[in-house]
């Protein structure tokens, strides 16, 4: 029992003003008739002057708006010893949260009457009113007047019998901890604050004309518990749904139990305590600081618990202080409110949870965090904080929201959550050993141990991915044609079998430029290129993704499809991420089918880019609708809505992460929208032309970057994989060396050079820049070395290329190099991709600690593609860059490889920073270690797929799907 001060009664009365009404002596009663009896106490013996008036007014509260309640509070309030309604919501302590106030004064008592209590708008009383509709119920409930005065008369009568009002805490009677919500007795009933939640959200999922996923989606504000201020504060935040606040997963948990037990200087670690003290302390006229002391219970080394809130020590504790301060210069900094008001944000007594770098101190025992976190568990007066053994979850702030505010609020929606909210079909769930959506929010919430907190975040991590590969494949289901077709395509992707078409086979196009090579094709690209036409002879769109090592061999497998393609009378296109590329292919097929022989007729090759001159950009596109031109090689130029095809059959899409999802599925629409002359259909007498003219192109889509399964899987989780997985014959290992770019080392290389090119050789020298830049000098740029590098090999020509030059001089510089007019040459990144120079021998990368290991990898993949023995040097401008450099050195495996940039610097990283803009985002998943999540979701997605290909029979996932949004969550 403890005295309820004005304060607090302002406070309830705050709260019974939001409800309307509420129970008084077991009988219903309307607020005014509480707010008369206060009122009464309040203005009587001042004999305020609105005494009168506000009868008046609150004789008429129960048919009042909204709004003019307002009013009448503002009226009241200076009644109350408040400027107004406002500035009583205002105060902090005055957070118009119901469930704070019930939680603390659950009920009051007067005098000697029963306990009263205070409003909890339980469901269980009919005649209650849903505050979820309090809108226009608490408008519209009309009080009879007589009755209000009814009641009035006798609580008046009780009220002002009494000098006191007393309180009692019902939380006070031993609470269980943070996830249990005290109890209230109202009318002889015992009901919990959940119970009236749960049924509030519960009526929207048993209304059978809502949509599945309206609960997660409903607005934060209708939560109870959730006042209007509070939401809206929440909303700001960006928490405008149910499923935006429990999608505020915890950064961390603490462990009330353990913390560490050894403890070193310079280690970042967590530790639970109580606040011993906290000052605010101005040390110089500008100069400031708080000091905050934290006790913490360690085990005594050897002992295996370590960390508790425990109070009693036994023998195996001691007492550690952490004493945690934080600087503040400035004169503004040092005037005591600022002070006061940082010491007041954790008092003496208060539950924390610290995490930081500690440093010990000269006294034993004692160490100091400067820069730390904390976190308050528990408040001194609030025994109902935390249950102990349990991981305490210590949320990330949003926009200055208290995360224990913030926890407070989840943990009450969550008790509010209907159990059946979970799109995923049980047996999926139960297939791949899932928790149900509510559990998973709840196991990562608050979770009773670590072990259901990880089985929470795999059932997330899981949905993140099903999601994304649940809607990848069911785009493409949608273009697929009929139901055996689309059977077909998924059984394919679940049991991925090889099927190929012999070389015998292939069209007389086909076979003639096979012949017509100067090399035979190695045993993995000919099942390359038999698979790849094995699925061009389908009516269905292939979808293929043919990943290779740098200078495996792709672009020969990529020709010979597209000839198959030309050679049964359709079109192909070749896009490329660069012009320097796109020429290089342009000129190498056209070389290529120079040495075709015995074909009626050879195909037209045009090349179409950004630098194509305006009147030759025209009569190709003229070309390609008419159909004269077989096959175009080009840049992003190739799918610009101008670009009409008569016939388009095939997309080749090189280095195809470079390009996003819908660039690339605007292929699609080149065939369906603009494609459809009559050339073809009267060219063709079989009568299939038509149904064939209306299908999507082929995608053969390229990648020279090592990507990982799982990474794959997530980028391109709807297309089939081919991999070539062995070298041209004849290719020699590249020797590889790390080398500290000082005077020696650059000595040592420059050495190595001469040696390379007096033997015939040629080198590229790779910069991370074009200039000098005064902001990074320690960075060399292609362009600002060339003197250096002319001046220094004298009688050699060196060459420039970067993106900056225009397309011609980019052109020019490379033909140099390759016809060997040049045997130096300088570039930037802009070589990384596909530039194909067989006789270059030798690579030096500038300034390597700033690539990737991926990276260098491919950059290394442009030496040593032909004949002669090659080597690449990587110099490090500092010593500590060389061991992350050496794995090149002793590895030249792209897969393990970006495997190992993968996992070090994760997967944005290893696509380079502009592709990895197409990567898919994930908040909880990592890519690099939850692989096997992928790949599961991947399987439950075909699952779901092969029950119901458009989703029909799951229209909770349909749903959930297009809530997710899944183009933009492709990352385009
Ligand atoms: N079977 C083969 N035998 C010999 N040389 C080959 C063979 N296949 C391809 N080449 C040659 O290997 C070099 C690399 O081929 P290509 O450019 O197609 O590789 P890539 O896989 O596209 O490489 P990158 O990833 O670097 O673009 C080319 O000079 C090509 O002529």
């Amino acid at each position: 029992m403890q005295c309820l001060s004005e304060r607090c009664l302002a406070r309830a009365n705050i709260l019974q003003a939001a409800r309307g009404y509420r129970h008084v002596l077991g009988r219903k009663m309307r607020f005014n008739g509480l707010l008369l009896c206060n009122i009464s106490k309040y203005i009587t013996p001042s004999k305020h002057r609105l005494t009168k008036s506000v009868f008046n007014i609150v004789d008429s509260y129960g048919r009042s708006s909204r709004w003019n309640r307002r009013k009448l509070f503002t009226k009241v309030s200076p009644a109350m010893c408040h400027d107004g309604f406002d500035e009583q919501l205002d105060e902090e302590k005055y957070y118009f949260d119901a469930s704070l106030v019930r939680n603390q004064f659950p009920s009051i008592i007067l005098g000697q009457s029963s306990p009263v209590e205070l409003y909890d708008g339980n469901s269980d009383d009919p005649d209650t009113d849903n505050i979820l509709t309090a809108d226009s119920s608490m408008g519209s409930t009309v009080v009879d007047p007589s009755m209000l005065f009814d009641s009035l008369g006798s609580v008046a009568h009780e009220f002002n019998s009494f000098s006191s009002y007393e309180i009692e805490s019902i939380s006070d009677q031993g609470s269980p901890g943070p996830t249990t919500s005290p109890s209230v007795t109202q009318n002889g009933k015992s009901f919990t604050k959940q119970n009236k939640e749960k049924s509030d959200l519960q009526c929207v999922v048993d209304d059978p004309t809502a949509p599945f996923e309206l609960v997660l989606d409903k607005p934060i504000s209708c939560v109870p518990a959730i006042s209007k201020k509070k939401c809206s504060q929440l909303e700001s935040c960006g928490f405008h749904t149910i499923r935006k606040l429990l999608g505020h997963f915890p950064r961390t948990y603490a462990d009330l139990q353990n913390a560490q037990i050894t403890i070193n200087d310079g280690q970042y670690l967590i530790f639970i305590g109580k606040v011993i003290s906290s000052r605010g302390i101005k040390a110089s006229c500008s100069l400031s600081f708080l000091e905050v002391i934290v006790g913490c219970e360690v085990a005594e080394s050897g002992s295996a618990s370590a960390c508790t809130v425990s109070e009693k020590n036994n023998g195996s504790k001691r007492t550690i202080f952490l004493h945690l301060k934080k600087f503040f210069r400035g004169t503004r900094f040092t005037y005591q409110p600022f002070l006061y008001s940082l010491q007041e944000k954790q008092k003496a007594g208060d539950i924390v949870c610290v995490s930081g770098k500690v440093r010990s101190m000269r006294t034993k025992d004692h160490y100091e965090i400067r820069e730390y976190s904390l976190d308050i568990i528990r408040d001194d007066d609030d025994e109902s904080a935390c249950a102990e053994g349990r991981p305490y979850p210590i949320y990330p702030s949003k926009g200055g929201l208290n995360p224990k505010l913030l926890g407070d609020i989840i943990a009450s929606v969550l008790d509010a959550l209907p159990p059946d909210i979970d799109p995923i079909p049980k047996n999926i769930l139960h297939m791949f050993g899932l928790k149900s959506l509510r559990d998973a929010y709840i196991g990562i919430h608050q979770p009773t141990n670590f072990d259901e907190a990880d089985l929470a975040r795999k059932r997330i991590i899981f949905d993140e991915f099903f999601y994304l590969q649940l809607g990848r494949l069911f785009q493409m289901l949608e273009g697929v044609g009929t139901r055996i077709e689309k059977d077909g395509l998924l059984d394919k992707y679940r049991n991925p079998v090889t099927n190929a078409v012999v070389a015998e086979e292939w069209c007389t196009l086909t076979k003639q430029f096979l012949k017509a090579l100067p090399y035979s094709l190695t045993s993995s690209q000919l099942s390359a290129v038999s698979e790849i036409i094995w699925d061009l002879k389908r009516q269905v769109p292939m979808n293929r993704l043919l990943q290779g090592d740098v200078g495996c061999g792709k672009t020969v497998v990529a020709f010979l499809a597209c000839m198959e393609v030309i050679g049964s009378g359709y079109q192909a296109a070749f896009m490329v991420p660069t012009e320097l590329l796109a020429i290089q292919h342009h000129d190498l097929l056209l070389n290529l089918l120079e040495n075709v022989e015995d074909v009626p007729c050879k195909p037209s090759v045009a090349l179409l880019t950004g630098s194509t001159p305006a009147k030759k950009a025209r009569l190709i596109r003229e070309g390609l609708q008419s159909g004269e031109i077989a096959m175009v090689i080009g840049t992003h130029s190739l799918i610009a809505d101008k670009v009409e095809f008569s016939s388009l059959r095939i997309a080749v899409i090189d280095e195809q992460h470079r390009f996003g999802v819908i660039q690339r599925g605007r292929f699609n629409s080149k065939l369906y929208c603009n494609s459809l002359t009559s050339r073809l259909v009267e060219n063709t007498s079989n009568g299939n032309a038509k149904g064939e003219i209306s299908m999507a192109p082929h995608v053969l889509a390229m990648t020279a970057t090592p990507i990982p399964r799982t990474l794959a899987l997530a980028l391109y989780g709807d297309m089939s994989l081919t991999q070539i997985t062995d070298l041209p014959p004849g290719r020699k290992s590249i020797d590889t060396f790390a080398v500290e770019g000082n005077e020696t080392g650059f000595e040592k290389v420059y050495q190595m050079m001469r040696e390379e090119l007096d033997s015939g050789g040629r080198v590229y020298i790779v910069y991370p820049i074009i200039d000098q830049s005064e902001q990074l000098p320690q960075l060399r740029g292609a362009s600002a070395d060339l003197e250096v590098i002319s001046n220094r090999f004298e009688g050699i020509s060196c060459g420039l290329l970067h993106g900056r030059m225009k397309s011609d001089e980019k052109d020019e510089a490379l033909r140099r190099f390759r016809s060997g007019e040049t045997q130096i040459l300088l570039s930037t990144q802009v070589i990384e991709i596909g530039v194909d120079v067989p006789e270059a021998s030798m690579m030096i990368v500038m300034n390597a600690e700033r690539f990737g290991i991926a990276q260098l990898h491919q950059l290394r993949g442009r030496v040593g593609r032909g004949a002669r023995k090659s080597k690449c040097v990587l110099l490090s401008s500092t010593a500590s860059g060389l061991p992350r450099l050496e794995v090149l050195a002793k590895s030249s495996d792209g897969f393990h490889l970006a495997n190992m940039d993968l996992l070090s610097r994760g997967p944005g990283d290893l696509l380079g920073r502009k592709q990895s803009g197409h990567l898919p985002e994930f908040p909880v998943a990592r890519l690099e270690i939850d692989g096997n999540i992928l790949q599961e979701a991947h399987l439950a997605a075909l699952t779901i797929l092969s029950e119901s290909h458009n989703l029909e029979e799951f229209p909770a996932l349909k749903a959930e799907l297009s809530m997710r949004q899944p183009l933009s969550f492709l990352g385009d």
